[in-house]
């Protein structure tokens, strides 16, 4: 089966690696073309532009960083658009249901079909094919690419409409980024307090609040050690599209939103693109105003 992978950042690079070593024929394209090259290494085809990649694949997948990223390759010369008539789309990228919808909308229009399709889990979880798929819009479309789903993913959803994949990724990261800010604030809360952080670890390994996250973030952020796994810049996209997502329904969310100041925060001192447990930095940096 040939799959067209558009987008080979931290993640759409390990999941285009999965299926070309689970027997898939992947054609690839990203903008920095010379990323192509390591899964050239690995057996895939280059296509030179969006369009091109769509025209070769009976379905192509694309993995970019965010909305303006996601319309860019759709709607831009050469891309999807070009050559979508009787082929399928599915857009595993982390985006607002509107740019989704518009997205599907414009592939429908020229005889396409399209399936959004965000994850979760990073980039451990993408190289162990182990990511939870979110999937929404055409069902047939959903059924053709679960083979490949089954590659990338521990488990698929199929939500319904177009949007509803996007809206529960959003709702997902929106708490995960929340609840990494509580741990930042706590570690640092602990440390300045006189206790041992890395005893706080253990504590909350033991109890009801136990999670993956901090298990895994944790000893590296007492390391200060922010290697990116999830970059901070696309956390604090979620958490942007996850409040207007909020105010779109008149939610009242106050903890997601001043996670989000914290993580603009981060921004501006620079760590957009370390992992999103940079976020950790804005709560040790001493308060000048003390
Ligand atoms: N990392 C993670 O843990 C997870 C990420 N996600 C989501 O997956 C998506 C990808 O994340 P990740 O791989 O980490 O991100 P990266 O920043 O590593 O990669 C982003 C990709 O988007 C491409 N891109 C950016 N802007 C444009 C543009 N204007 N036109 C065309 N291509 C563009 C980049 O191309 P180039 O190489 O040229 O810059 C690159 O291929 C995001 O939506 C993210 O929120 C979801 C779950 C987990
Ligand atoms: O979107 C990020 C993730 O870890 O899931």
């Amino acid at each position: 089966m040939e799959v067209g992978f558009l987008g080979l950042g931290i993640m759409g690079k390990a999941m285009a690696t999965n299926l070309l070593r689970h027997g898939f024929k992947v054609t690839v394209w990203n903008r920095t073309l010379s990323k192509c090259e390591e899964l050239v290494q690995h057996g895939a085809s280059i296509g030179e532009t969006p369009a091109t990649v769509v025209k070769k694949c009976k379905y192509t997948i694309a993995m970019l960083s965010d909305p303006s990223a996601a319309l860019s390759v759709v709607f831009d010369k050469d891309g999807v658009l070009d050559h979508i008539n009787g082929k399928g789309y599915v857009d595993m990228s982390t985006v607002d249901a509107d740019t989704s919808s518009k997205i599907s909308e414009a592939i429908k229009a020229k005889g396409g079909y399209f399936l959004e399709a965000p994850v979760s889990g990073s980039k451990k979880p993408a190289e162990d094919g182990q990511l939870v798929i979110l999937a929404a819009g055409d069902k047939a479309l959903y059924d053709e690419a679960l083979p490949a789903f089954d590659i990338l993913g521990k488990k698929s959803f199929f939500l319904g409409d177009v949007g509803n994949g996007a809206k529960m990724k959003l709702v997902v990261n929106m708490i995960m980024g929340s609840m990494m800010n509580a741990f930042s604030e706590g570690l640092t809360l602990a440390e300045r307090s006189g206790l041992n952080p890395a005893t706080l670890l253990d504590v909350l390994d033991l109890g009801a609040i136990s999670n993956g996250m901090f298990k895994l973030k944790g000893p590296t952020m007492l390391q200060n050690s922010y290697s990116p796994a999830f970059p901070l810049k696309h956390q604090q996209k979620d958490m942007r599209l996850a409040l207007a997502l909020g105010d779109e329904n008149a939610v009242s969310m106050p903890i997601a939103a001043a996670a989000n100041e914290a993580f603009k925060k981060a921004r501006s001192l620079g760590l957009g693109d370390l992992d999103f447990s940079a976020v950790h930095e804005t709560y040790k940096a001493p308060d000048r105003s003390s």
